[in-house]
């Protein structure tokens, strides 16, 4: 894996064709990562996925004085036996903790273990405004003092945890998992309401209970937290990463491919199928595969009163945001149209300008909404120069790129690299024409 800012040289308008396997959930294992700081015996945890913001996560750790031993290729060990809580003060922690989302969910457990925790205003994508209220609001109702620094650091302190009932102001993923890190060894009962319940909590969850946490309800958005003395050991598997299985499937449909991707748990993708079922995707549940046909053509659904097709995000288990891009830049080859809204983030369409530019039929409406006109290949996206802005845009384009006549340049890549195992790689191996420079 390259952590260079690099750019990708893609050919388009090349069909693949193969199986292709998720790697593990990046953004439940920046949950069950930091989750080992709530133990000093070991934890192993296996199909970790080796991307950028996964690897910072795992060094961070290391900085504190967590035992790292890598097992296998995604298996490692980790013991927090001996953890410097001093290395908070440094100015190593924060540089960082503050280039990537993920390090925020180091509070919960530092506050659950050792009473006090801080953070610069952690990294990730930039989406638009990512507001922490819900994380600090929780963990103050759990009786910790709160304070935003004139040097820019949240900090947490607290003697005494107590359990207590917790009316989240939104459902937070990274919040939520934060604040049942820092319930579950609070003094008495917590019941948190409103709470996130992607399957990344839900797998969170899971595994506390396994370490010796009293939680239940997990699934739901009202979970009850029993708090507990200590946690012991636990070994933990990640969930296949279900927003690069939506990839694959509007990377198929996108480029007429014929893709199996392998071991989905399909039982854990909640809305993701049906919204591409939607798009007018063909898909077949092979046991736990997805087999996606090469389509010619595919016709996105109305509404049952005929009129336009709107695809929205939402807290699970509605449909994730983090698929909002892939969907969008899918719609653009199907026949028919449809409204891409975008509830959570302010800024993350607008690389709809790139597909654009590449002769897609957009139209931006307004930060959160776009309409896709779908030209059901009577023209083709044309190969251009651009730069990933985020994440899931990165991999959009990346879709798109493969999907067009001629060559695109992808800059900015670390973007893709940050969430997407080797993409190069894997997608090299069904056919696809993409060099790293
Ligand atoms: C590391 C990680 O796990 N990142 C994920 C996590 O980020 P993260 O946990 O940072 O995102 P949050 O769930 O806190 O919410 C993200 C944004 O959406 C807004 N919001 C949230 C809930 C809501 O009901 N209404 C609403 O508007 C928030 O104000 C915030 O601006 O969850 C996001 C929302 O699924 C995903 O995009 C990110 O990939
Ligand atoms: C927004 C995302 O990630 P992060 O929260 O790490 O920025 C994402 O995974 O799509």
């Amino acid at each position: 894996m390259s952590t260079e800012l690099g750019e990708f040289v893609v050919e388009g308008g090349h069909r693949l064709k193969g199986e292709i396997t998720p790697q593990g959930a990046k953004n439940e294992a920046l949950q069950i990562l930091c989750a080992v700081l709530l133990t000093e015996e070991k934890v192993t945890i296996h199909n970790i996925p080796n991307i950028i913001d996964v690897m910072k996560l795992i060094d961070i750790l290391k900085d504190f004085g967590v035992k790292v031993k890598k097992l296998a290729e995604g298996s490692f060990e980790f013991i927090a036996k001996d953890v410097n809580i001093d290395h908070l003060q440094t100015e190593e922690y924060s540089q960082k903790a503050s280039k990537l989302r993920g390090s925020i969910m180091v509070l919960g457990p530092l506050l659950a273990r050792f009473g006090k925790g801080k953070i610069p205003k952690p990294g990730g994508d930039k989406i638009g405004r990512r507001r922490l209220d819900t994380h600090f609001l929780g963990f103050k109702t759990l009786g910790a003092k709160f304070d935003y620094t004139k040097d820019g650091f949240f900090k947490i302190d607290a003697t005494d945890l107590h359990g207590s009932y917790i009316l989240l102001d939104e459902p937070s993923v990274t919040g939520t998992a934060n604040v049942i890190m820092g319930a579950v060894m609070a003094k008495g009962k917590t019941t948190l309401y409103n709470a996130a319940c992607e399957p990344y909590i839900q797998q969170l969850c899971k595994m506390l209970n396994r370490m010796g946490a009293n939680i239940t309800g997990h699934g739901s958005n009202l979970l009850t937290i029993e708090g507990v003395d200590r946690l012991g050991g636990t070994t933990h598997t990640m969930l296949p990463d279900m927003i690069e299985i939506g990839s694959f499937i509007g990377l198929a449909a996108m480029t007429q491919s014929e893709i199996t991707i392998k071991n989905c748990r399909i039982d854990e993708l909640g809305q993701i199928p049906t919204v591409f079922k939607r798009l007018g995707i063909e898909m077949e549940f092979r046991g736990d595969d997805i087999f996606i046909p090469a389509q010619e053509s595919y016709q996105l659904d109305r509404f049952i009163d005929g009129s336009i097709l709107t695809v929205a995000d939402g807290p699970w288990p509605l449909f994730t945001p983090d698929l909002l891009s892939i969907v969008l830049v899918t719609a653009i080859q199907a026949k028919g149209t449809v409204l891409v809204h975008q509830k959570m983030f302010e800024s993350r369409l607008f690389f709809v300008d790139k597909l654009i530019d590449m002769g897609a039929q957009i139209i931006l409406n307004d930060p959160h909404r776009a309409t896709v006109i779908g030209m059901n290949r009577q023209s083709h996206l044309k190969g251009i120069r651009m730069s990933s802005p985020d994440i899931r845009a990165g991999v959009a384009l990346l879709i798109a790129a493969l999907s067009a006549e001629g060559t695109s340049v992808i800059s900015n890549i670390d973007q893709i690299d940050r969430g997407y195992q080797d993409i190069e790689g894997r997608l090299k191996a069904l056919g696809a024409k993409i060099e790293r420079r």
